[in-house]
């Protein structure tokens, strides 16, 4: 039974990879009306009860069961090679899970040509490869589709193609002309070459008409009928089906003296032979065949990987080490180009902008500016307002949250710059990987940030009550201040220059001078209304009245008027005139003012008012630039009129002290555990599977190692088969 057991294992071996249906191995396939004792038959052979049992159509899908013979082991169990459940020694939980799987099949579609692989390893079993596929039926029931009979039919009809051998399984107790088995076996094995009748219930009839059944005289098959009693008497032990069947199926067969005549052929156990001689035979005649489609298989397999992938070999975990050791490289080569120089260029960087912002609030808004190129002159009291300003200027700048803030820089350089990694090539075919790599990053910054940040705003904490320079420090920082200015009166021009070109330099001047002259008559006319409303509060009885009467109509007025007028009242009247005329003349101006104003575009307007702004910050700019470089900038005792320089010398020792901390704190440690986490999250630590599943998601490699794969398996069938056609060389010779 050798050349059984070996199929078997080729089988299996190319069950695991693509093949066209040419390189099929025989199987024994089952075929049988609904209670016609298949399944009974098939646990008769396997020994335990695991096939699905109901009235519901349990058999959905077909069931492909290899059954490995294991002479040295006492070990008992199934295995569903697609599921990836291990071992399954429990032969209830077998059958649970079939059913599961064949109920899983929705009631509309009711049988699913998709087969179910389990194999079965046990030292009681012969090697055999059977198929049990759901019972012909004759009548559909109410709830069944119209459509189940063609479909259980059809779903028969391919599997019962050469090379299998078919199993037809006929109860005894139902006339042989009504078999659906026989009938559709004899479709496409007309003299039964490959079919063996199996007659159950053999205890349900006379043993002559047993007898005759089994002679087949109407249904003759070349391969002949075996008659079984496939049901355990009850109350029978059920661990080992197979002896409680044959033990009870000989005392049957004995007591009849007609199931022991010449050619009638009874019993479990010689089905079971049977089926191995049969099987074994079919096999090896069907060697040649075999062979053939292998090498041609082979062939065209060796001729893709030659010409896709230049027989260049791979292996999932070469592909592992490769995509880490690039990651390490790039990372490697971020941390050389992101040294203690790189950072501290961001954090002064960061720490300019803010002492710019400072400036820009602070200073060049200020409309006294201008007194602080005078301030040597200056009152005691004007120079205490400059000397005040730069203290909160300066405690602006190092004001708390100056260490979150720096080491949040580095953090985010570092997120991003990881990110980027996680999305290049490779790791964008595997988003999974690229999210550790992410989170990696994340652990490592956050278990860090927190104690960096509080050791930066400890350091510069000094810093905070008071500033001390050195003459080369001022040089330093006024040199510092004086190219940032620079830069951003540069950057005032340049945009005062696009919105020139954009909105046109004569549109722009005409809007610019409206928007001049409009703010200016606004102011007079802010003034104006000022003065209405102290008049107002002057006199505010009078308003009172003018409210009052404004709100009766003008008769009431009039007969009022009739009266006799008093001096006060007289009084009242002349003010009462003055501030409605003032008030009435403010209005009609107002209404005068809106009616004759041209109509501009109001982002036109938008832009003349930023391009107002930017010609001032730019003149601001210029004048600063001029105090930075005039003598009294060159001497650090001046700060309080070169505020720019002396905040400049600041944010650079900021600067200083937080990379310092920064460096120790946040970024050694970082590259130090990087790479050690990648390795060990990522690289071939992960063990074999996870290896095979990332070098698979990235669908080149995955191609390239499947077809490795498949040449690979394929030259190993090969070679298997070839040693077992030897063998069967050497065998026949031995005969002759
Ligand atoms: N008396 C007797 N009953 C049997 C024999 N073999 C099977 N049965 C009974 O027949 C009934 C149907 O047997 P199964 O083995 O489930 O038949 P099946 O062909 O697998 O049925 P479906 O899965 O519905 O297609 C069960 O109640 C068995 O106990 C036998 O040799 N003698």
């Amino acid at each position: 039974m050798l050349l059984t057991k070996k199929l078997i294992e080729i089988r299996n071996v190319l069950n695991s990879i693509d093949h066209n249906d040419t390189l099929k191995l025989p199987s024994i396939v089952v075929i049988g009306s609904q209670s016609s004792g298949k399944s009974s038959v098939l646990e008769a052979i396997v020994g335990h009860e695991f096939l699905p049992k109901g009235s519901n159509m349990v058999t959905r899908r077909p069931i492909e069961l290899t059954l490995i013979h294991t002479p040295h082991s006492k070990e008992e169990y199934g295995e569903f090679p697609t599921l990836g459940l291990g071992k399954v020694h429990d032969f209830k939980r077998i059958q649970q899970t079939l059913k599961d799987l064949n109920m899983a099949v929705p009631e509309s579609e009711c049988v699913s040509s998709k087969p179910i692989e389990l194999r079965i390893y046990s030292p009681n079993i012969p090697d055999l490869t059977l198929i049990d596929l759901p019972g012909y039926i004759q009548i559909t029931s109410k709830n069944q589709p119209l459509t189940l009979k063609e479909k259980i039919s059809e779903l028969c009809d391919k599997y019962i193609q050469e090379p299998n051998i078919i199993l037809a399984v006929c109860a005894a107790d139902v006339d042989l002309a009504n078999s659906e088995a026989l009938r559709s076996s004899r479709k496409v094995d007309p003299l039964g070459l490959r079919t063996i009748g199996v007659i159950t219930k053999m205890d349900l009839v006379e043993p002559e008409r047993g007898v005759a059944i089994l002679r087949n005289q109407d249904y003759p098959l070349h391969l002949g009928y075996i008659g079984v009693v496939c049901k355990a008497p009850s109350g029978a032990s059920k661990d080992n089906i197979t002896q409680v069947v044959i033990k009870s199926e000989d005392a049957f067969f004995r007591s009849s003296y007609q199931y022991s005549q010449r050619g009638i052929a009874v019993g479990t156990a010689t089905l079971r032979r049977k089926l191995m001689d049969v099987l074994e035979e079919n096999m090896g005649s069907n060697l040649g065949s075999i062979i053939k489609a292998v090498q041609r298989e082979l062939d065209e397999t060796r001729y893709q990987f030659k010409v896709e992938y230049n027989d260049q070999k791979m292996s999932a975990e070469s592909y592992v080490a490769e995509s880490v050791d690039k990651l390490k490289h790039r990372f490697k080569d971020f941390t050389k180009a992101f040294g203690k120089p790189q950072v501290r260029l961001e954090i002064r960087h960061m720490l300019e902008q803010r002492m710019l912002d400072i400036c820009a609030q602070r200073y060049w808004t200020d409309p006294k500016i201008n007194e602080l190129s005078k301030l040597d002159s200056a009152a005691d009291e004007d120079r205490l307002y400059w000397d005040l300003k730069l203290e909160l200027a300066s405690s602006a700048l190092t004001k708390s949250g100056v260490g979150r803030q720096t080491t949040q820089r580095v953090v985010d350089i570092l997120t991003r710059t990881m990110e980027q990694l996680a999305e290049a090539e490779p790791f964008n075919h595997h988003p999974k990987a690229a999210e550790r790599i992410k989170s990696m990053t994340h652990e490592i910054l956050s278990s860090r940030s927190q104690a960096t940040a509080d050791q930066v705003e400890n350091t510069i904490k000094p810093f905070k009550y008071e500033v001390e320079c050195t003459d080369g420090e001022w040089v330093e920082g006024t040199k510092r201040a004086i190219v940032l200015l620079q830069k951003e009166l540069e950057m005032c021009e340049e945009v005062l220059a696009k919105i020139k070109t954009t909105v046109g330099t004569k549109k722009l001047r005409k809007a610019i001078n409206y928007v001049i002259e409009y703010d200016r008559e606004e102011a007079k006319r802010a003034e104006r209304r000022e003065a209405v409303l102290k008049l107002r509060e002057s006199n505010p009885r009078r308003h009172l009245e003018e409210h009052f009467n404004l709100k009766e109509n003008g008769h009431q007025r009039s007969e009022s008027s009739e009266e006799p007028h008093s001096e006060h009242d007289n009084e009242h009247e002349r003010d009462h005139e003055h501030v409605s005329e003032e008030e009435r003349s403010a209005e009609d101006e107002d209404e005068l003012e809106a009616a004759m104003r041209p109509h501009y575009n109001p982002k036109l307007l938008n832009k003349a008012r930023e391009a107002l702004s930017l010609r001032e910050r730019a003149l601001i700019l210029k004048y600063r630039l001029s105090a930075l470089k005039s003598k009294t900038c060159k001497n650090s005792k001046n700060k309080t009129q070169c505020p720019e320089a002396f905040l400049a010398v600041v944010s650079e020792k900021l600067a200083y002290t937080s990379v310092m901390f920064i460096q120790v704190e946040l970024l050694n440690e970082f590259v130090f555990q990087l790479p050690r986490m990648i390795d060990s999250r990522l690289g071939v630590k992960t063990g074999q599977e996870a290896m095979e599943i990332f070098a698979r998601e990235n669908p080149s490699v995955g191609r390239h190692l499947q077809l490795m794969d498949r040449r690979m398996k394929l030259e190993e069938v090969w070679e298997k088969l070839n040693y077992l056609v030897r063998r069967q060389e050497e065998a026949k010779a031995r005969k002759w």
